[in-house]
């Protein structure tokens, strides 16, 4: 037993030290050109899975970066480097393997209606396949990011076409906004979807819209003395909102991004809810006050570790490339999903029963014209402090 132990430390020591043979990771002294390889204080063996090594005075640190394919190469996707200037921590993740999860509307409504989830939005499967949906009313705002083919397109499909087959039109609407023009025209048509923007110019009105529906919603919660719509007796409550927006980063224009804030903040209790999809997080786009309204990442992989600890994922940045659609949800704690996978032929063909001939694109429009007069005038943007002063909690 203890043969084997040290057979396997060898092999691991000898793995790494192959590493620094290839990268070129070492020094050479004295006219025989001797190579003085990094120092190796810890192998991985059944406590740890991660080596600690000091670079000899006069290797150059960045070396470890500009070589880090070679490390890649040898210990496979998993692998991650820390540290900065002479001491580092080389980590090897083995990658869970989530198997492909199966899109299953029977199976997921099971759930739904077991756990008496309110807004479903479902994440995916754990390592024993074990589904994951939560409920927006409890979590509201949502961020999905990821590097390019990395399954964001996928679960926004597994997420809006779930909600489409489980609400009729009177309990939920949609309004999409999909500035890569890509992904969500397919969503076009469904009797559901009330809004989709291509450009920033159309999602304004949409957004203006949707504030003064929080003001007719604050004020619905006023009059019924109630804090959040999920209070009102059916036939009083107004739909549920689902606002999802794909490529979040390129809205430029500050006024929109003010009015998308607003709408978070308060949607909470207003049953409006927020999807937000991007590539990069980075600081700039998400300020202190974006995060703040954020109650869920799912963290897709991430180039690198500043992506991911910016996002709030940490060890997204580890997730393999072979393994798309797997993700890191942050919501209470840390958790490695796969999401089921939708392509957009499969999601074209669910969506299809509720595709109607007549539908128009911002057809909320058409709801604003039959708004009595005196409604429209109260547009200010109410507060929630505005709202619920003078209301008796009865929830
Ligand atoms: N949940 C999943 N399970 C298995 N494979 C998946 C999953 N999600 C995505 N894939 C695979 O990864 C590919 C890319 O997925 P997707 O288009 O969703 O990525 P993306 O992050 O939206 O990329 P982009 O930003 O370029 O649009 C898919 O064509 C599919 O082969």
């Amino acid at each position: 037993m203890v043969k084997v132990k040290l057979i396997q430390t060898l092999k691991a020591r000898n793995k790494l030290i192959k590493a620094f043979k290839e990268g070129g990771i070492y020094k050479t002294v004295g006219t025989d050109e001797r190579k003085i390889f990094p120092k190796i204080h810890q192998i991985p063996n059944g406590q740890y899975d991660y080596y600690v090594f000091t670079l000899p005075n006069g290797v150059d640190p960045k070396l470890l970066k500009k070589k880090f394919y070679v490390f890649q190469q040898i210990f496979g996707d998993g692998v991650y480097l820390d540290g900065e200037f002479k001491k580092f921590t080389l980590s090897i993740k083995e990658s869970k393997k989530i198997p492909e999860i199966i899109y299953d509307y029977p199976k997921l409504l099971e759930i739904i209606k077991k756990e008496n989830i309110l807004l479903p939005i479902v994440c995916g499967g754990d390592e024993n396949e074990k589904l994951r949906i939560y409920d927006a009313t409890n979590s509201p705002n949502l961020l999905i990011y990821g590097e390019p083919g990395s399954g964001k397109s996928s679960i926004l499909h597994v997420i809006l076409s779930t909600l489409i087959q489980y609400y009729s039109t009177d309990q939920i609407q949609l309004y999409l906004a999909d500035f890569k023009m890509s992904e969500l025209n397919l969503y076009e048509g469904v009797e559901h979807v009330k809004s989709i923007s291509y450009l920033t110019k159309d999602f304004a009105p949409a957004l203006t819209h949707l504030k003064k529906e929080l003001t007719k919603r604050g004020q619905l919660l006023k009059d019924h003395k109630v804090r959040h719509i999920n209070k009102l007796q059916d036939g009083q409550k107004p739909p549920y909102i689902v606002l999802c927006v794909d490529e979040f980063v390129m809205i430029k224009d500050d006024d929109i991004m003010t009015d998308l804030l607003q709408i978070a903040s308060l949607g909470r209790a207003y049953g409006i809810y927020l999807i937000l999809s991007m590539q990069r997080p980075s600081h700039r786009i998400l300020s202190t006050e974006v995060r703040g309204l954020l109650s869920v990442r799912m963290g897709f992989r991430t180039v690198d570790k500043r992506n991911a600890l910016i996002g709030e994922t940490p060890g997204s940045e580890k997730i393999s490339k072979d393994q798309p659609g797997t993700f890191l949800l942050n919501l209470d704690e840390l958790a490695e999903l796969r999401a089921p996978y939708l392509n957009e032929d499969k999601t074209e063909k669910i969506l299809m029963p509720y595709k109607k001939a007549d539908w128009k694109n911002h057809n909320y429009k058409k709801q604003e014209v039959i708004e009595r007069p005196e409604e429209t005038k109260q547009q200010q943007a109410l507060t929630e402090k505005d709202v619920f002063a003078d209301v008796i909690d009865q929830s």
